[in-house]
This record gives C-alpha cells, sequence and structure tokens, in this order.
C-alpha cells in the first residue's frame, strides 16, 4: 500500500463551493469543535491517557466548543501572533441540520470512493472529519490506524509522508502516552542527540489543492501544514477501518511488511504494560532482553 494523489475523482466536487459564507449559511449557530493552540503546531493528544503521565503533560492546544458563526469571525479577521484555530468537526447528526449541506454530501462521489473500499477490502466508513485550519497551521508527524482518503477544498496542504517502516527514525511517544502515534522529533529543531536516526529520514512530498484528493493509508506517517496562499485552508477526511485481511485466516506473506512490524511493536509495548501495570518498567525489561543479546 503506497499513498497517491488524485487529481480527477470528483469525490467532493459538491463542497468545493463550501466558502466560509456558505458555511456561515448551512452550519450557522451549531457548535463546532475548535482546537486552540500557542504555536502554529496541533500535536494531537489523548485526553484518556494524560494520567499516566504522572502530571508532568502539558496539554499543547485547548479544545472547546464554538459557534460557527464565531469560529468564521476569528477566521476572517485572524492575523499573525494571534492565538491560531484549528475547527476538526466530525459531519454527524449533530451539525447536518441543513439540507444543503446534506444534499451536497449525498452528491460527493460516493460510487468512486465505495468502489475503492471494495476492491481494497477496506472495513467501514467510520468518519468524515471537516477540518478548517487558519493559514500557517501544522499537524506534527504521526500515523493513523485507519486507511484515509484525504479530500482538499479550499487552499492547498503540504504533506511529507513516511512509510510505516521509518518508524526507527521517527521515535513514536510510547503507546500508553498521550502523544501515542505521534513522533517525538520536532521536525523544525530536531534533538540528534536524542534521536541520532532522524537524520537519515527522507519524506516524499504531496501539495494538494482544491480537488485533489490523497490517498493514505494505515500507518503511513505524514506531516501536514497549511500554506499561506489563502487565509485559510478546508479539507475533509473519509477514514476507513483497516479491513479484514490485517491480521485475519488470510494466509501471512512473508517477510512481513512495514505496518505489519509495526502493529507487532505495537502489539508488545501494550501486552508489557498490561502485564507490568508499571510503564516505567516496560523500558528496563526490554533492554534486559535485548542488551548482549540482540544489540
Ligand atoms: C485531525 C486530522 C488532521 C489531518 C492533518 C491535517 O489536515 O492537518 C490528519 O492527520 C489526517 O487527516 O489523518
Ligand atoms: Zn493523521
Amino acid at each position: 500500500m503506497k499513498p497517491v494523489v488524485l487529481t480527477d475523482t470528483n469525490l467532493v466536487g459538491s463542497a468545493l463551493k463550501w466558502n466560509c459564507h456558505y458555511l456561515q449559511e448551512t452550519l450557522g449557530n451549531n457548535l463546532c469543535t475548535v482546537y486552540l493552540s500557542k504555536t502554529h503546531k496541533f500535536k494531537y493528544f489523548d485526553v484518556n491517557q494524560t494520567k499516566k503521565c504522572d502530571n508532568d503533560f502539558s496539554p499543547p492546544t485547548e479544545k472547546v466548543l464554538m459557534k460557527f458563526q464565531e469560529f468564521a469571525k476569528h477566521l476572517k479577521s485572524w492575523e499573525e501572533g494571534d492565538r491560531r484555530l484549528y475547527m476538526q468537526q466530525l459531519l454527524n447528526e449533530k451539525i447536518l441540520n441543513s439540507s444543503q449541506l446534506v444534499n451536497d454530501i449525498l452528491t460527493f462521489n460516493w460510487s468512486w470512493i465505495r468502489r475503492q473500499q471494495k476492491q481494497n477490502n477496506w472495513g467501514p466508513l467510520t468518519a468524515n472529519l471537516l477540518m478548517i485550519s487558519t493559514q500557517g497551521n501544522v499537524t506534527p508527524a504521526h500515523f493513523d490506524n485507519q486507511q484515509n482518503v484525504f479530500a482538499q477544498i479550499y487552499g492547498y496542504k503540504r504533506f511529507i509522508l513516511f512509510p510505516p517502516e521509518d518508524y526507527d527514525k521517527l521515535y513514536p511517544h510510547p503507546v500508553w502516552h498521550p502523544h501515542d502515534r505521534q513522533s517525538q522529533v520536532d521536525f523544525e529543531n530536531p534533538d540528534y542527540t536524542k534521536f541520532p536516526k532522524f537524520r537519515e529520514i527522507k519524506g516524499h512530498e504531496a501539495v494538494l489543492g482544491p480537488g485533489d484528493v490523497l490517498y493514505l493509508p494505515l500507518y503511513w506517517w505524514h506531516h501536514v501544514e497549511s500554506l499561506c496562499q489563502t487565509q485559510y485552508t478546508t479539507s475533509l477526511t473519509f477514514w476507513y477501518k483497516a479491513g479484514p485481511t490485517h491480521g485475519s485466516s488470510v494466509t501471512t506473506m512473508y517477510p512481513l511488511e512495514g505496518y505489519q512490524k509495526m502493529a507487532i511493536m505495537r502489539n508488545v509495548e501494550k501486552m508489557l504494560v498490561e502485564t507490568l501495570k508499571d510503564v516505567n518498567e516496560v523500558g528496563p525489561l526490554l533492554r534486559a532482553i535485548l542488551e548482549g543479546r540482540y544489540t
């Protein structure tokens, strides 16, 4: 599975008119999920895992509910130096009370994407996330465990992509950490002492514009930034469950692929956390297995 940019799917043709004015009319006073950040980075964290960090974890972003009207006002008046906003709202019954918007969604090229889902043996569609970002926002490098068909609607987004096997160069946080699945490396100021193999990293760049679609396979790393050609950018994800062929009775082919090894490493870590109970015992036990025996 490799990422690919498609420019002729017309997947979200009916959404290319979703500018701020149109969304104010159709989303109106619905409350939407908006993240706020003091920096340009919006590093995801799982709030349910913060307790394992014996409270030395400081959340890099704040999640608020904001009326779309208010969000739109901030978006239009935003200037460098203002706190950055990133709306990330699921297209669900909470906000789909406008027949116009529902009709636009029904007019997506569902036959095309359903064909992709079938031919690639993906599981069910789990979420469509509507994202509206102030210019210059960055989603730092991470991977997801779902298949993603990423549709760009307005403005330009730059992706830097790395295969799952670059796991050892991107040093993800431990699986029990709030930043699970996110790289520890600050791409703008890498600590080569802590993360020496990051020096060897080589990424694949893709810039998406309105109407472009990126197939982002599960476990592929991505660093994403909203370029500054426009005041804001708008995107929509189509996330699908990975599908039954991963880890089912279908005969496993060897050598294993990068994403399969990633799943194995994550399972080993999770099993150790589960068994040892104390996350601080996982490192020493893994070192005891490795040192003098496998290194
Ligand atoms: C919350 C999702 C953010 C998105 C990246 C981006 O557009 O900033 C991403 O990581 C993905 O679509 O998987
Ligand atoms: Zn992602």
